[in-house]
């Protein structure tokens, strides 16, 4: 079959490229997806707490290689398996369906790396086009819930609001004064652009369902009738090239295995477009010989297109967190009470000096972290980066963590995420013959910023814990959660 346009993945972006491409009816656009439709499935709908959507019939579970600077652990990855990927499964609150957006000088930093055009101003009002935002009922306002009318859209295709049990929550006003204690103020609303202080994080949910939103329920279900758009069911192994003089890498399709392991081509007129996540488009990138030359000549694979920074610069969301039991007991449910704070709240009146102490040591981690992607990418382009980076933290002040205390009843559970992190990992093909089978390298906290940014964060929600009576109850966890997956272990 041939289409115009050819996705490689139904996932969280891939339905809403496949919505919008189709939304021309002289346009037709297939989309490759190994995953099923999981709509009606429980695991998927729920809002509750559960880690049933790590379920590995609708999760990919991808092992990463072991990590020295985990203790040689290996971590599990996750990612959905699924329309709308990982949009179904990223977890119930307060671990996932939380709608953030960065700090502006983040966007701005896009266009300062080379992408003209890319910037705060240019993109907030897509963001916003994208929501169908619900505003809090009188008893969420009363327990905690504020937003801003300006920084949300009313019509889009993507519903956000607050979840029934924020209703009646006692936990709100000692979340919010433990953080006023720290130095951190309330806020109005998390997506504006300044996103720094305390409030309570919107969720991509159907408040009147009380239903999870994902892009499969937001982009696809409302249009699936429309016949120029169609999903099959298939994993994509490689872009197929169109050969010619002067057309040395033009892809005029994907190759796909099917579910009864058939090889199947499907042609594209006009483009194909990846979209199997940062996990899944590495992989498929390096199967189809564009990559690290290095790479594909170990896996016995051609090159097409050397690129040797694909597969690189894989940054995670590292946590730590940790459980408390409560003297007494609070209600309210899991609700993700976000705290974000910058450097300044994280390091207090050690800021100045750790700012000019890791500046000098940025040639080094640059050095380092070339040496650990083999030669892939220089130092002098990591280091340009790590510059821009350090600059938005240490002198644009943007906030460097999420932090969220959630009540779980009779206890807390403490997340620490780290957001901006020098440490970096990579994704390549493991096997030449398994497009499923990646190589994942974590390189979770290798530099000391990052691992004093989890511990300090810690620490200091610890410390203080005003009207908090709390007891450590000894279990501790380290996950990551990437562009599209988490890793979880118990320390
Ligand atoms: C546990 C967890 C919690 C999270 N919580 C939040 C949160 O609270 N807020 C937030 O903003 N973000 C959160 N995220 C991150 C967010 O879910 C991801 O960043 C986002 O969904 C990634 O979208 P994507 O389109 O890049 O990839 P995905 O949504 O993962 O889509 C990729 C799709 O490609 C398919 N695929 C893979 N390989 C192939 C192949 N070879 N051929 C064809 N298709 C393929 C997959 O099956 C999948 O459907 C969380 C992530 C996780 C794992």
């Amino acid at each position: 079959e041939t289409f115009d346009y050819v996705i490689a993945g139904a996932g969280t972006a891939g339905l809403v490229v496949a919505n919008r491409l189709s939304s021309h009816s002289d346009i037709t656009v297939a989309v490759i997806e190994p995953g099923d439709h999981v709509r009606q499935h429980p695991d998927v709908q729920t809002i509750n707490f559960s880690f049933a959507s790590f379920n590995a019939s609708i999760n990919w579970q991808y092992p990463s290689v072991t990590s020295p600077a985990l203790g040689s652990r290996n971590l599990t990855y996750r990612a959905g398996k699924a329309w709308g990927g990982t949009s179904s499964t990223d977890l119930s609150p307060p671990i996932g369906m939380v709608y953030i957006r960065g700090d502006k000088a983040q966007y701005d930093a896009w266009e300062e790396l080379g992408n003209k055009g890319w910037n705060w101003d240019s993109v907030f009002p897509y963001y916003k086009r994208g929501e169908r935002f619900v505003a809090p009922t009188s008893a969420q306002t009363a327990s905690g819930a504020t937003y801003d009318e300006s920084a949300h859209g009313k019509s889009g295709p993507l519903d956000l609001g607050f979840p029934f049990i924020l209703s009646n929550s006692s936990f709100h006003d000692k979340a919010r004064a433990t953080w006023q204690a720290l130095g951190l103020e309330s806020i109005t609303d998390l997506n504006d652009g300044d996103p720094h202080g305390f409030v309570t994080a919107p969720m991509t949910l159907d408040p009147d369902a009380g239903m999870r939103e994902g892009s499969a329920r937001a982009y696809y279900t409302p249009v699936e009738a429309r016949p120029n758009l169609k999903i099959i069911k298939g994993t994509v192994k490689r872009i197929t090239w169109a050969d010619g003089p002067g057309r040395e890498a033009v892809a005029n399709g994907f190759e796909y295995v099917s579910p009864s392991g058939e090889l199947v081509k499907v042609g594209a007129r006009k483009e194909v477009v990846l979209s199997a996540s940062a996990y899944g488009n590495p992989l498929i990138l390096e199967a189809s010989g564009v990559g690290n030359p290095k790479i594909l000549n170990k896996l016995g694979i051609k090159i097409k297109v050397k690129l040797p920074g694909v597969g690189e610069s894989m940054q995670d969301h590292d946590i730590i967190a940790m459980t408390y039991t409560l003297n007494g007991s609070t209600d309210g449910g899991r609700i993700p009470y976000a705290n974000m704070p910058t450097a300044q709240d994280v390091f207090g009146n050690k800021t100045t000096s750790i700012a000019a102490s890791t500046f000098t040591k940025l040639a080094e981690w640059a050095k380092a972290a070339s040496i650990s992607s083999g030669g892939a990418i220089s130092p002098s382009a990591i280091e340009k980066r790590f510059r821009i980076q350090h600059d938005l933290i240490f002198n644009k002040n943007i906030t460097v963590a999420e932090l969220f205390p959630t009540n779980t009843g009779t206890g807390i559970l403490a997340q620490f995420w780290t957001s901006m992190p020098f440490s970096w990992g990579s994704v390549h093909l493991g096997s030449r013959d398994n497009i499923n089978e990646p190589a994942i390298t974590p390189n979770l906290p290798v530099i000391y910023l990052d691992w004093r940014d989890l511990a300090q964060a810690s620490w200091r929600e610890i410390s203080t814990g005003v009207g908090l009576p709390l007891f450590p109850t000894g279990l501790a966890w380290i996950e990551s959660r990437g562009a599209s997956r988490r890793a979880s272990r118990i320390f």
